[in-house]
């Protein structure tokens, strides 16, 4: 743990409004708190809030920077997952209104590193006007930052139109068939404000120290060299952040939902070991409600015992609440599935033995749960920022099956659903999946290993030389 002769940091984190940022980043706060760093966690007081109660560490520094007002952004709004997508752009201009307070605190709280987001691409830049290290963490792997490419490719001329975004980029210089489907691009593409993400990951990359990732060499070494080719500075991944890491070793990252555990349990423990395939989307996909219909009958034709989780955000337009499923399709599957509204405790429900798959939006955090536990995965990528590309990496690791959608619109038909679900959870040709999604167990619920990451990148941290 701490060493004696060690420098003692101040770090400064500052990840974007958004829970599958904020809880990576505050994890990773947790693991340098343990080496006796000091850490300044800097968020909006409503998202400190919800965290302050996962996190015990008394080195741990809560800094609480109220979100300036935006036209068109709803009083209140803190984070992506109380907004429909169309409106993300106003939450990053608020977001970039919190430049002036941020700076001011780095500048006089005696901060000598900032681990940031890339949607603030302007805080390296702030950091060496100020004369403090600065780190990116990229939140998801390595195989999406190689896939978008250098500096100069995400601000050059190459990629302007949607379709450019469909193809495998030239420098990727290992196998892959990692690209965007034309939906998920089209509906990325709403979620940008004049500042596009392209310039954002551009300014976040080109002027930091060093670049990190939620991954391991283990899992990619491919990618991650590459990377360090393209950017040509130092790219240290600190490993994937599993379940019951040193990060993890005061508690579980978030006890929401526990209180329908014990029902959870009992009805699992009823069911065969991997029979059930568990369903979800993340904090910040929104289906129509014809596509929910569509995703409810394929649940339905697949025959299997299922839990689904419904998330309840009023955000698509003109529906709410219960009305997002079929009227009557919880009586109707009550013999072999569940339908759980709000949040789920996610984790408990992988870990348990009865969960064979997961019907996921391919979140990187929902990916990285599920292949802790050694989960095959049933991939249904939503079309927001990453998703596409993770499933696209999972196919092709073939730890999951992709359902396929039309490339125009994203549309699915429930029998491809039912098809894929069956095929991963239990048909014969299926049995390779699952055997790899269980192998993946090795790397991605690897605690000595993941730990050995953490490591080497808390001491990239340590020795390096101070800003001048
Ligand atoms: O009812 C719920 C819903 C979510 N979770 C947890 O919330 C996290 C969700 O994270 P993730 O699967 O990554 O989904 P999102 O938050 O929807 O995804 C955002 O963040 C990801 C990085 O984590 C990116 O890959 C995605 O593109 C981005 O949309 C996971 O830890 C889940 O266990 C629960 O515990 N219960």
């Amino acid at each position: 743990m701490e060493r004696k002769d060690q420098k003692k940091l101040q770090i400064a984190m500052f990840p974007w409004l958004a829970y599958g940022h904020l809880m990576p980043f505050l994890e990773v706060s947790k693991f340098l708190a343990q080496k006796g760093h000091q850490i300044s966690f800097i968020s909006t007081p409503k998202n400190i809030n919800r965290l302050r109660s996962s996190s015990f560490s008394p080195l741990i520094d809560f800094v609480e920077l109220p979100l300036p007002a935006v036209d068109g952004l709803p009083e209140s709004v803190e984070s992506t997952s109380e907004l429909p997508i169309n409106k993300v752009p106003y939450l990053k201009k608020a977001y970039d209104l919190l430049k002036p307070s941020v700076t001011h605190f780095i500048q006089h709280s005696g901060v000598n590193w900032v681990v940031h987001d890339f949607i603030c691409y302007w805080m390296p830049r702030v950091a060496t006007q100020l004369g403090v290290n600065s780190v990116y963490f990229n939140i998801t792997n390595a195989t999406t930052l190689a896939f978008f490419g250098p500096p100069s490719e995400l601000l050059g001329d190459k990629r302007k139109r949607q379709e450019d975004f469909t193809v495998v980029p030239e420098w990727v210089d290992y196998p892959s068939n990692v690209a965007f489907k034309l939906h998920e691009m089209v509906s990325h593409w709403d979620c940008m404000d004049e500042v596009s993400d392209f310039q954002r990951l551009s300014g976040a990359i080109q002027d930091c120290n060093f670049v990190t990732m939620r991954s391991c060499t283990e899992f990619e070494s491919d990618a991650v060299s590459l990377l360090r080719k393209i950017y040509g500075k130092p790219v240290v991944p600190l490993g994937l952040l599993p379940l019951g890491s040193a990060t993890h070793q005061h508690g579980v990252a978030d006890d929401r939902g526990d209180e329908k555990w014990e029902v959870l349990r009992e009805w699992l423990e009823n069911k065969k070991p991997n029979s059930v395939v568990y369903i979800a989307l993340g904090t910040e996909v929104t289906l129509s409600q014809e596509l929910m219909h569509e995703l409810a009958r394929g649940i339905e034709k697949s025959g299997l015992p299922f839990i689904w989780v419904v998330n309840n955000r009023p955000l698509v337009e003109g529906v709410l609440g219960s009305d997002i499923i079929p009227f009557g399709f919880q009586t109707q599957v009550e013999d072999r599935g569940l339908v759980l509204r709000g949040w789920a405790p996610q984790l408990k429900i992988l870990g348990h033995p009865s969960v064979g798959g997961f019907l996921t939006h391919c979140g990187w955090s929902s990916v990285v749960e599920a292949l802790g536990f050694g989960r095959a995965l049933i991939l249904f990528s939503g079309a927001n920022a990453d998703q596409g590309l993770i499933s696209r990496l999972m196919h092709q690791k073939r730890v999951g099956l992709e359902i396929p959608r039309d490339e125009q619109d994203g549309s699915f038909t429930s029998d491809s659903v039912a098809e894929v679900t069956r095929r991963v959870m239990v048909e014969k040709e299926g049995e390779s999946i699952r055997s790899n999604a269980w192998a993946m167990k090795e790397i991605f619920g690897n605690l000595e290993l993941n730990n050995t990451c953490l490591d080497e990148f808390t001491r990239v941290l340590e020795t390096w030389p101070t800003s001048s």
